[in-house]
């Protein structure tokens, strides 16, 4: 899917790229997104070994509808080259570079996949990317870094290593990611593409992933980076609209569809005034709901 705005990216999940199993059976969880690892889940000794791997199952697996993202070695490292152009040649929607710190990172990047696009005979700009936020000048650098190319889907806030950088560990408030949080927020919503949240890795603190879901889905992100299928439920229940919330953006959809037969643009909606940003915050509900299977593809409630 080329269009970056509509896709729900709610779960990317990471899959490590040098397990076998994991990676042929990642499409049967239902994330948005399934993000295949080349990078800190693979040892060096597996570094080939994992880009083989992952490559054939791209080249003859069918993972239905999910997005298909790698997550390659840095540009300082002896595997980005081959990494990058071994995904371009098997067709990947999405390139995700980690530990970005410069948008100069991410045009060179683009420069690298646009040559591979050209050698695979891979049509021209097919190639999706997104930057991984892993460090104190990354966030600082992060509404250039949103905005350094057109291929550019998203940016994600990676807290494992940002905490390290920042000389902290994680908390169960995470007051230490507020910050960084809102920066990559803010630089991904000014350049008009996705923000995605940092992993969650203690996999026994349910508690703790809802809340933080929670707050990150009241912020405004779209979705988060997963370890385990077993957060992909827990984060679209998060995400899920409420009944009251399909409803309105039901009606308001109506009404503006009702006006615009007539004519006008702006209408008013039980003593409401319906604008632009009601409507786009409508569609955004109707589309989760969907999603969601709350609603058909008309927008009428499902059977529950
Ligand atoms: C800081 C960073 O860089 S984070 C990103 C790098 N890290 C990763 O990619 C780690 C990915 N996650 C994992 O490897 C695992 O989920 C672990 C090690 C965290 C936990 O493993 P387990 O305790 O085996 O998980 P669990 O018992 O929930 O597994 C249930 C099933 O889901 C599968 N599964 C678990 N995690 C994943 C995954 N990320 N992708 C695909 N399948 C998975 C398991 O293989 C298992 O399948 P099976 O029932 O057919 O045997
Ligand atoms: O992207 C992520 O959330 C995982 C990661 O590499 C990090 O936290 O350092
Ligand atoms: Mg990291």
């Amino acid at each position: 899917m080329a269009e970056t705005e509509e896709r729900l990216r709610r779960t990317m999940m990471f899959v490590p790229g040098n397990n076998p199993a994991m990676v042929k059976d990642a499409g049967i969880y239902g994330a948005d997104s399934i993000m295949f690892d080349l990078e800190d889940a693979v040892s060096l000794a597996e570094k080939d070994a994992a880009r083989d791997l992952v490559y054939e199952a791209l080249s003859s697996q069918d993972y239905g509808e999910a997005e298909l993202v790698v997550r390659i070695n840095g540009d300082d490292t002896p595997f980005y080259q081959n990494d990058v152009r071994a995904m371009v040649k098997a067709g990947i929607d999405v390139i995700r570079l980690p530990k970005t710190e410069t948008a100069e990172m991410i045009t060179s990047l683009e420069a690298d996949v646009l040559a591979a696009e050209k050698e695979f005979g891979r049509e021209v700009g097919s190639t999706h990317l997104m930057a991984a936020i892993e460090s104190a000048k990354g966030v600082l650098n992060a509404p250039e870094i949103a905005a350094a190319s057109d291929r550019m889907i998203g940016i994600a806030l990676s807290a494992e290593d940002y905490t390290t950088d920042m000389k902290t560990h994680r908390y169960p408030d995470g007051a230490e990611l507020e910050f960084a949080r809102n920066m990559v927020l803010h630089a991904a919503r000014a350049a008009g593409i996705a923000a995605f949240d940092t992993v969650f890795t203690n996999m026994d603190d349910t508690d703790g992933f809802y809340r933080e879901t929670r707050y990150i889905h009241q912020l405004g992100f779209d979705g988060k980076s997963l370890v385990n299928p077993r957060q992909i439920a827990m984060v679209n229940e998060v995400y899920q609209p409420t009944q009251a919330e399909i409803d309105n953006a039901r009606n308001v959809i109506n009404a503006i569809e009702e006006a615009r037969l007539k004519g006008s643009g702006v209408i008013s909606m039980n003593g409401q005034m319906v604008d632009r940003p009601v409507v786009l915050r409508a569609q955004r509900v109707m589309r989760l709901a969907k999603a969601s299977h709350l609603v058909d593809e008309e927008g009428n409630d499902l059977e529950k």
